[in-house]
This record gives structure tokens, C-alpha cells and sequence, in this order.
């Protein structure tokens, strides 16, 4: 079981505050990875770097070569509809994207991206439990951070998509193509609509409740009592 924010530093900032016992297990390019345990059982922690081509190397290793069956990114994104608030978790039980990923994993068919069903309940539960503003739905997961198609968000928000980040597609590629379970919760640091972005201190709390709201997916998963 492995937790996944994007940025390697926040993987050391997770071990840090909520593992009992985090031990670095690696430093390659600086993509921190820890082990420790949570409630007594154990729980890995590692960075995935930005974008699809970075998850993709990182969440395959940790399947194929260190036999994780279960990955849960913690990540942030852009709103792109004003009814999804700053702050607020979303569940991401799907992901589209640009990439072209999944379609050369289909034979260039469509690939449905989707979250593992218990895992994102669970989540949802949880987060509803700890009084959370949730949101669940489908996220769009660009190449590009600054997208040339100035139309795109219209679309997606047309079809229904809350938030644009970089990975979930290519997450739930990865765990479909390798047969391990995946689910991706995400953290509104911008809302784009709006023009509004977390402050740093905002960004940290905010992580934060969505952590622990991971956890609790994580505690489930490992049958750890509280
Ligand atoms: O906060 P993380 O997990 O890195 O996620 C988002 O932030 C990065 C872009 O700033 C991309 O990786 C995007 O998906
Ligand atoms: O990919 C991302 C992540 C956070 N905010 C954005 O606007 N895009």
C-alpha cells in the first residue's frame, strides 16, 4: 500500500507526520520514498513526479518490482467548475486525458480510466465522516500544465469533468495494464474559474485533511483499528 503525492518533498513531509517509524527507502532523483507503518501496520509513502510519463515509471516499479497492489495518489488540481470549492477533496472515480497512454495500452480504443469502486467508497465514506467538503467525479489529465486548446476547459466542464491535473489517467492505466488497485483523491488548489489559489499555509492544511482522509482508505485496506 503506497501513498503518491506528486511532489517528493510532500512524500517526506506524509512520513514524517503521520508514519510511526519512517525510514527513506530511496532518493534517486531526488523521488523520495519511505516505509514506515500506520497504526501498526506497514504503509509506504513515495513521490511521483509531475505528469504521466514520471507516475507511469514510479507506479509500475512499485507494482512490478516491489509487489504494491494498492497506489493512492494524493494530488492537487485546478477547478474548472465554480461549484467545486477551494479546499474541497475530490474523489476522482474517473480520468480522462490527452494522452495517448491508455489508447496504446487498447489497441488505440478508448480505455476506461476508473478508480477501484471499494477504495473510492471508502473514501467517500471517510471523508463524509470527518465532516470533509467532498466532491466525486471525473478529472481531465493533461500533458500540458499552460494548454494550447484555449476552448478546453469549456468542453470539460461541458462534459462534466470537476478539476484538470496531470496523472489520474495515467494511474489507472498503470494499475488496470498490471492488476493492482488504484484510487486518486485531490486537493483544490485552484480554482481556475474563479482566478483563486491557495496560500502556502492554506496549501498545507488543506493537503493535510486531505491525508488523513487517505489514511483512513489506508487503515481500512490494512485493518488497522484506530
Ligand atoms: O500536486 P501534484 O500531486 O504534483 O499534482 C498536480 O500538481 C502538478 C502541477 O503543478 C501536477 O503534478 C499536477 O497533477
Ligand atoms: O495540474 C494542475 C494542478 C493544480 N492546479 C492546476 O491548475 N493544474
Amino acid at each position: 500500500m503506497v501513498l503518491m503525492p506528486g511532489d517528493p518533498l510532500r512524500a517526506r513531509y506524509i512520513a514524517e507526520r503521520f508514519l510511526e517509524s519512517p525510514r527513506e527507502v530511496t532518493a534517486v532523483r531526488n523521488m523520495y520514498g519511505f516505509t514506515g507503518t500506520f497504526r501498526g501496520k506497514r504503509l509506504s509513502v513515495m513521490g511521483h513526479g509531475m505528469g504521466i510519463p514520471s507516475l507511469s515509471i514510479y507506479a509500475t516499479e512499485l507494482v512490478t518490482e516491489y509487489g504494491a497492489r494498492v497506489l493512492i495518489r494524493v494530488g492537487s488540481c485546478g477547478a474548472i467548475r465554480k461549484d467545486v470549492p477551494m479546499r474541497s477533496v475530490i474523489v476522482a472515480t474517473g480520468a480522462g486525458t490527452d494522452s495517448k497512454v491508455n489508447r496504446m495500452r487498447m489497441l488505440d480504443h478508448d480505455f476506461p480510466a476508473v478508480a477501484d469502486f471499494t477504495l473510492a467508497r471508502r473514501a467517500v465514506e471517510a471523508a463524509e465522516r470527518m465532516g470533509r467538503t467532498v466532491r466525486v467525479g471525473s478529472v481531465f489529465s493533461t500533458d500540458f500544465f499552460y494548454h494550447p486548446q484555449k476552448n478546453l476547459l469549456d468542453v470539460l466542464e461541458r462534459m462534466g469533468m470537476l478539476a484538470v491535473e496531470m496523472e489520474v489517467a495515467g494511474l489507472y492505466g498503470v494499475a488496470a495494464e498490471f492488476g493492482a488497485r488504484a484510487l486518486a483523491l485531490l486537493t483544490v488548489s485552484d480554482q481556475i474559474r474563479l482566478g483563486e489559489h491557495l496560500s502556502p499555509s492554506e496549501r498545507q492544511t488543506s493537503f493535510d485533511e486531505m491525508i488523513e482522509v487517505a489514511l483512513e482508505v489506508a487503515a481500512s485496506e490494512l485493518g488497522a483499528t484506530p
